[in-house]
């Protein structure tokens, strides 16, 4: 057995599993009024209600002994005093000291990190204010007009989300593209809009050897240099992002035009760090520094707030709670808010590349199901996609809806009609609906009783389908702030948990390392029989199509 379900709490909810599968949602409702005051926390500009998932009391205190058992405070607190957590690549955890106010040390290797994290941010502060007001000029004395940020996963997904997020903040100074694709044609349709004269190339990879990045790096090089020959060219048009310098310095970038990164910064924790550089180039300094103050809430929430008030805890509880005691093998992300339309995608990675593992922290295979499959779009446009499936398919998946109280910008009506949307579908997935009332509803419509019989099958919703609602009260970058802050920690709490290492992936190893020897083996004309008979005649099949 693994040291989780060895655990007694473990064992306890394992029982208590088989008798809440039993157990509706409306009943539970129906019984006690005080659910939602039971099962809701308010803080500053969020409401959290856990109210529509299936727990009872007795599960949720069983949970929260998990929480005791597998020393859930101790190890939020070592994260915090930047202990190296990340035991698989021997690393402190630090994201939080990126929203840290200055003037609270905090020392890492003999390092005051907080100093470190203001410098940088200083620095930001002072490029940002150079391209923005126009004294940051092109190789022709032009001010830039268009920024290209290029990164993949962590070093795009955290500054792309956030800027659609906020988007209707920014002012007409700059425009902003991303390209992470290693598709060419990405980059191609971006830079058919630009003039390399008045675009600015912030290229965003930790390590600096990410191919995709470095491929785009390259095209958007040789783009540049084919409309000038000017010395000192790519210093005006080039910065870098990462904390590997040798490596920018080898691509030509001056490293005065090099923000740096920390190995204690994961990239998919990163948008904090100089990673969120297009966002603060994007939409200001000020707006950026409103990102981190609204996690730093949150971390200051998930610090001090006891565990049965504390959302990322709960958050963690109920993942572990469904997935690997009620058996959802996955977990819907449905943002009523145009704006947050990235969200699934981003969480997609913060999640899966986090806690998509099976083995413990010491290595042993785990014996229970770890994350769920994280999906979904935007609430309303899903409405008239997948939520078929989610009403009354075979699978139940717990969705988050995400909406605002008061949208960025005012929409009038519209507000009403999408969060009427949003109430009314956590109700119908909890609620359901019966035989009986289906009946009762068609004969009042005068449908007779042959054709009834005929429909009331297909027309029932078994309801019974968990929902946690989180309302914020203004999309803003504080709000933005504190959203992705609380999934940053209930992503680290669903680690602890489960006993997975949360920090590494070396799932995505394999892969890239497999592609680097048949990118090679592609640049020749040579038919290959170096690899199973599938992967031989794919290659070949490509090769001998484009010869
Ligand atoms: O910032 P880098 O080093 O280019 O890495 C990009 C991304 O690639 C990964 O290593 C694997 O997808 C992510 O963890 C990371 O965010």
């Amino acid at each position: 057995m693994s040291s989780r379900s060895v655990l007694p709490a473990w064992q306890a909810l394992q029982t208590s599993a088989e008798q809440v599968k039993n157990l509706h949602l409306k009943q539970m409702f129906a019984s006690d009024p005080q659910r939602f005051n039971q099962f809701s926390v308010a803080i500053d500009g969020v409401l959290f209600d856990y109210s529509k998932q299936r727990l009872t009391q007795d599960v949720f205190t069983q949970l929260l002994n998990l929480a005791e058992q597998t020393d859930l405070r101790q190890w939020r607190d070592k994260m915090f005093a930047g202990e190296k957590i990340n035991i698989t690549e021997d690393r402190a955890v630090l994201h939080v000291a990126l929203r840290q106010p200055a003037g609270t040390p905090l020392f890492l290797d003999g390092e005051d990190v907080n100093q470190g994290v203001h410098q940088e941010l200083a620095k930001i502060k002072a490029f940002v204010a150079r391209v923005r007001s126009g004294q940051w000029l092109g190789f022709d004395g032009q001010a830039i007009k268009n920024v290209v940020s290029i990164g993949v996963g962590g070093s795009n997904l955290g500054p792309q989300m956030a800027t659609e997020a906020l988007k209707t903040y920014a002012d007409d100074t700059l425009n902003i593209h991303y390209v992470s694709n290693a598709d060419g044609v990405q980059i191609h349709q971006v830079l058919a809009q630009l003039d390399p004269a008045t675009t600015l190339f912030v290229v965003s990879s930790k390590t600096f050897t990410t191919s995709e990045t470095m491929t785009n790096a390259k095209t958007a090089l040789a783009w540049l240099n084919k409309a000038t020959t000017a010395q000192g060219a790519v210093a005006k048009h080039f910065v870098a992002v990462s904390s590997n310098l040798a490596k920018t310095a080898d691509f030509g970038i001056d490293s005065d035009n090099v923000f740096a990164m920390w190995d204690w910064v994961g990239g998919r924790f990163s948008m904090w760090s100089a990673i969120g550089l297009p966002i603060a180039l994007y939409l200001g300094f000020e707006i950026f520094e409103e990102l981190l103050a609204g996690a730093h809430e949150i971390d200051q929430h998930f610090l001090n707030a006891d565990f049965q008030h504390n959302i990322p805890v709960i958050m963690a509880l109920l993942s572990v709670w469904n997935t690997s005691f009620l058996g959802a093998d996955a977990q819907a992300i449905l943002p009523y808010d145009q704006t947050m339309h990235m969200l699934p995608a981003y969480l997609q990675q913060a999640e899966m590349e986090s806690n998509g593992k099976s083995v413990t922290f010491a290595g042993d295979a785990v014996d229970y199901t770890t994350v769920p499959l994280i999906w979904g779009m935007t609430g309303i446009n899903g409405q008239h996609a997948f939520y078929q499936y989610l009403h009354q398919g075979t699978t139940i998946v717990p969705a988050d809806f995400i909406g605002s109280v008061t949208p960025s910008v005012d929409v009038g009506q519209h507000h009403q009609v999408l969060m009427s949307n949003f109430f009314a579908q956590t109700q119908a997935l909890m609620d359901g609906v019966n035989e009986d009332s289906i009946t009762a509803d068609l004969m009042s419509k005068g449908v007779s009783e042959a054709r009834i019989n005929e429909l009331v099958k297909h027309k029932v919703h078994q309801g019974n389908r968990p929902t946690t609602s989180i309302l914020l009260d203004k999309i803003d970058a504080r709000a933005v702030g504190r959203l992705i802050g609380l999934y940053e920690h209930k992503i680290f709490c669903q680690g602890i948990l489960l006993a997975v290492c949360s920090f590494d992936q070396w799932g995505v190893e394999l892969g890239k390392g497999l592609a680097s020897n048949i990118e090679a083996q592609l640049a020749n004309h040579d038919l290959t029989d170096e690899h199973d008979s599938s992967t031989n005649n794919l290659i070949n099949y490509f090769k001998q199509k484009r010869a």
